[in-house]
């Protein structure tokens, strides 16, 4: 059993979906410090957190940590360079909980826009203030995002109710999808210039510490609201104060340097302040926890380490092609027959993957043995092969093929002593969807490594089909999705179906016998 330990208020589908998994044992408690119970759990496996920060010392203090996940986006408060040392992968789950910071953000806008918090106050206590609270309207306002991802892109999306102008920063995205999402692409001063409204939607980091200071503040129009819902580091707050009085700017902020009770250093100066309520929905705690653990299974079970932050995914490389090595090694291992001795592992990385060669097959490997531990790099990965007695060839790929991005893995096992067997499996993304082009002389399947597959190799001949579909409706089970090509010399088919469910390996073996199939396997992806 790996213990995941939860020291935070986190939606219980995460130990719901955990348990229910099986092989976790959850130990989820809000009630202790962090630091209490990483010394009570020392054997911990993987840490769920919110804000909670994850220290050396935290670290520490759990030798058998693997993975910390942070339900939720920014990661600033995890050492995430002290993780690494201890090969210990951090992850994120991005987007989880986007559209509750997004409303957030338009809450805070309407809230300070119509006087809500003080002439709530007002009213309660019989005054009747209606002259001093008059509003404006955020239709038709210029609003600036700065940081145009998952919160950013939604709080336009929003603002676009409000027929509202949009300008977006973001160093990272093209001009072209920025417009494609209906923003005007900017420069971060353009923003502060330009717009009524500028909301901070980037990650705290070292490039961002600090960078929305004096310089911007001095150009922000007369009167303009400066709304921080990301990181209290990212503003330079001394800088605010100098200038917020004289320009009349207004201030609303959910963000600061320590979630905890306590006086606040904005406290003078923001016109609205929450305790960091961005997340703070029941929906998004929800997203995020359910996000959290199967994350953790995907991790755990599909070496899907497309979410890890603390790995240096090579800048470039689409994750999908992360998780589609992974899932052709781990299809050439079903068809093999599970945990076969390797002895020969080759692949071919297509078009622009050949320069990611090392970081695929870190995945390759990871689907191929249980035992390698995937937070390693390329080294360690051709260091395990070669204890394993497995060889290792990368072939040079020939691009007049027009195979586009796509990747080759051929696994050759021994059968015995003198019979080997060679599963050679290609595929690529389409569309954001991964596919099997490609199953040894089986070609042109675009078939989408999803669910649970079973494939049968069979002498051509009528009626086949029907009684593999026959059989598999007999055990209760439903065809989605199914292809069938001859090989090139039209002896042999292959009828290749996702399945409705798990399937037991007897009914495989059974449809086997009837059909005299040369070849059955089950593939659970
Ligand atoms: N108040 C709250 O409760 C919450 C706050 N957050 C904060 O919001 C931040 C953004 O979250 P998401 O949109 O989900 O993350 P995201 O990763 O989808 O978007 C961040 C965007 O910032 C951009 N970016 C990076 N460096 C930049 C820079 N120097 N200038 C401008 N843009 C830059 C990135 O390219 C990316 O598009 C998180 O990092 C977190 O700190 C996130 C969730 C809840
Ligand atoms: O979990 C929370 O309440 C904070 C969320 C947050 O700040 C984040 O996801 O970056």
């Amino acid at each position: 059993m790996k213990k995941v330990l939860i020291p935070t208020k986190l939606n219980a589908v995460a130990r719901e979906t955990l348990n229910a998994h099986g092989g976790y044992e959850v130990v989820q408690d809000d009630s202790q410090e962090l630091s209490t119970l990483a010394s009570q759990h020392p054997d911990t496996y993987a840490l769920f957190v919110r804000s909670e920060k994850v220290t050396p010392e935290i670290i520490d203090a759990m030798p058998m940590l693997k993975v910390v996940i942070r339900a939720g986006a920014g990661y600033n408060t995890i050492d995430t360079k002290y993780a690494r040392s201890k090969g210990i992968d951090v992850m994120n789950t991005p987007g989880a909980n986007a559209n509750a910071v997004a409303e957030e953000v338009i809450a805070l806008m309407l809230a300070d826009a119509r006087h809500i918090v003080l002439a709530d106050a007002s009213t309660r206590v019989g005054k009747w203030e209606k002259k001093n609270f008059m509003g404006k309207e955020i239709t038709g306002k210029t609003v600036g995002i700065v940081g145009f991802g998952a919160i950013g892109q939604l709080v336009a999306k929003r603002l676009f109710g409000f027929d509202a102008k949009v300008l977006a920063y973001d160093p990272f995205l093209s001009d072209e999808r920025a417009r494609d999402l209906g923003a005007v692409p900017a420069e971060l001063g353009e923003i502060f210039e330009q717009c009524d409204y500028i909301s901070l939607h980037m990650p705290e980091n070292d490039d961002t510490r600090g960078v929305i200071n004096k310089s911007l503040f001095a150009r922000m129009k007369n009167g303009a609201t400066l709304i921080n819902c990301a990181r209290a580091g990212i503003i330079n707050e001394d800088d605010l104060r100098e200038l917020k009085a004289d320009k009349g700017l207004r201030f609303l902020n959910d963000v600061y340097a320590k979630d905890a009770e306590g006086d606040k250093s904005v406290s003078d100066i923001a016109d609205i302040m929450l305790p960091h309520l961005g997340a703070s929905t029941n929906e998004a705690n929800f997203n995020a926890a359910q996000r959290s653990a199967t994350q953790l299974i995907g991790y755990d079970d599909k070496g899907i380490a497309s979410y890890v932050v603390n790995r240096d995914v090579p800048e470039g490389l689409d994750r999908a092609y992360s998780e589609l090595a992974f899932a052709l090694a781990h299809t050439c291992r079903g068809i093999a027959g599970g945990n076969k001795q390797m002895k020969l592992i080759e692949t071919s990385f297509y078009g622009d993957l050949a320069k990611f060669s090392g970081w695929l097959l870190v995945q390759i490997v990871a689907a191929l043995s249980d035992d390698f531990d995937r937070t390693q790099g390329y080294d360690a990965a051709l260091e395990y092969l070669k204890e394993m007695g497995v060889e290792y060839f990368n072939r040079e790929t020939d691009t007049s093929k027009g195979y586009g991005d796509s990747i080759t893995v051929d696994v050759t096992t021994s059968v015995d002593a003198a019979t080997f067997k060679r599963i050679s499996v290609r595929g690529t993304v389409a569309e954001g969807n991964m596919m099997i082009s490609r199953i040894n002389d089986f070609d042109k399947l675009y078939f989408e490594p999803v669910g649970t597959a079973v494939l049968f190799i069979y002498q051509d001949r009528p009626g086949v089909v029907g009684r593999i579909g026959n059989a598999l409706a007999e055990a209760g089970i439903n065809i989605n999705d199914m292809r069938n090509p001859h090989d090139p010399s039209g002896k042999n088919s292959l009828a290749l179906l996702r399945i409705s469910g798990k399937v037991d390996c007897e009914v495989v073996e059974k449809i086997a016998e009837q059909i005299e199939a040369l070849h059955a396997s089950c593939v659970s992806y």
